[in-house]
């Protein structure tokens, strides 16, 4: 199998001794492998854009944003492979993907292909989520150089200084042509979100649709029992939380209002958000049922 290795050296604070055990079990299966070590954000979608020919599988090494960023350049009909290497990481938790660098080579090498269909938001793949309102405040104010050195949190004091902001901006969304209103929203293709927590017990990874979330009542009161309930698993049963699956929405405010999609900022309001006709074909355990 010819394989090319995405590695992003500033995911999970960087990872190279893993990422050496990983391309060394790859060829002990008999990979043949090509390595890329990113040089920025954007630059693994560029690289692979740029690439004639990207192999059977690329293999994002990283966090869920680098893996966002791969699949924005894989080539229709290439597979993707993820090796963990970040911070959250809940696309590894969504497909069972295991963390030692050895069994991840395996999952490549020897494991089975699934039919996955990414979201597009503004015309941009994204695999797990994408969000407005209060989650996107938090990734969008993230202190970078801090998420470098403590990680998750760097999440959890972003999380912090954004609570009191909650209900201040009310956004409209068109659920496949049904108008809806909220003061936040996740859009997700996936059950697990912020890490192993599971937002959304009707969403499915391999169902050509998106579970929309909304966040119906303002007040920080409401938002700390919803944090709380994601804790437990129990986001859908809260009142005021209303959950419906899509295939197309769109979002619109008054205010100019960050989004973000696997976790990174992708750009402002408005949003179209849509499923991608094409899905792509993912590495995942040969066991797992999905
Ligand atoms: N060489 C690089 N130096 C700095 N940043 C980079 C480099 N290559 C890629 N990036 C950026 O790093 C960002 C963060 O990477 P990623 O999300 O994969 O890791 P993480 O934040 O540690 O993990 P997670 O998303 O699971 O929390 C990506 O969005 C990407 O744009």
């Amino acid at each position: 199998m010819k394989i090319t290795v995405i590695y992003n050296p500033a995911a999970g604070g960087g990872r190279e001794a893993l990422l050496r055990r990983f391309v060394t079990e790859l060829e002990a299966l008999g990979g043949s492998i090509r390595l890329y070590y990113t040089q920025g954000p954007a630059d693994a979608t560029r690289y692979l854009r740029a690439l004639e020919d990207q192999g059977d599988c690329v293999v994002a090494v990283g966090g869920d944003g680098t893996t966002n960023e791969v699949i924005n350049g894989l080539a229709s009909g290439v597979a993707l492979g993820v090796f963990a290497t970040g911070t959250a990481n809940v696309l590894a938790k969504e497909l069972s993907l295991p963390k030692k660098p050895e069994a991840a080579a395996r999952v490549v090498m020897e494991g089975k292909s699934v039919s996955i269909s990414p979201g597009l938001l503004n015309g941009r793949r994204f695999i797990m989520m994408c969000g407005v309102g209060y989650d996107a405040w938090v990734v969008d104010r993230v202190n970078l150089p801090l998420k470098e050195r403590l990680g998750k949190v760097a999440y959890a004091l972003s999380m912090l200084s954004q609570i009191r902001r909650y209900g201040e901006q009310r956004y409209r969304l068109v659920v496949d042509g049904r108008p809806l209103d909220c003061f936040s929203a996740v859009i997700t293709n996936g059950r697990f979100y912020g890490g192993s927590f599971i937002l959304s017990k009707q969403a499915n990874i391999v169902r050509p649709k998106l579970q929309v979330l909304l966040f119906q009542k303002p007040g920080v009161r409401f938002l700390l029992g919803c944090l709380w309930a994601l804790l437990f698993g129990r986001m859908e049963s809260v009142d005021g939380v209303t959950s419906v699956s899509a295939e197309r929405i769109e979002i619109h405010c008054d205010g100019d209002e960050p989004l973000q999609a696997d976790g990174d900022p992708a750009g402002r309001l408005p949003a179209d958000i849509a499923v991608e006709s094409e899905p792509m074909l993912v590495r995942v355990p040969a066991d797992i049922v999905l």
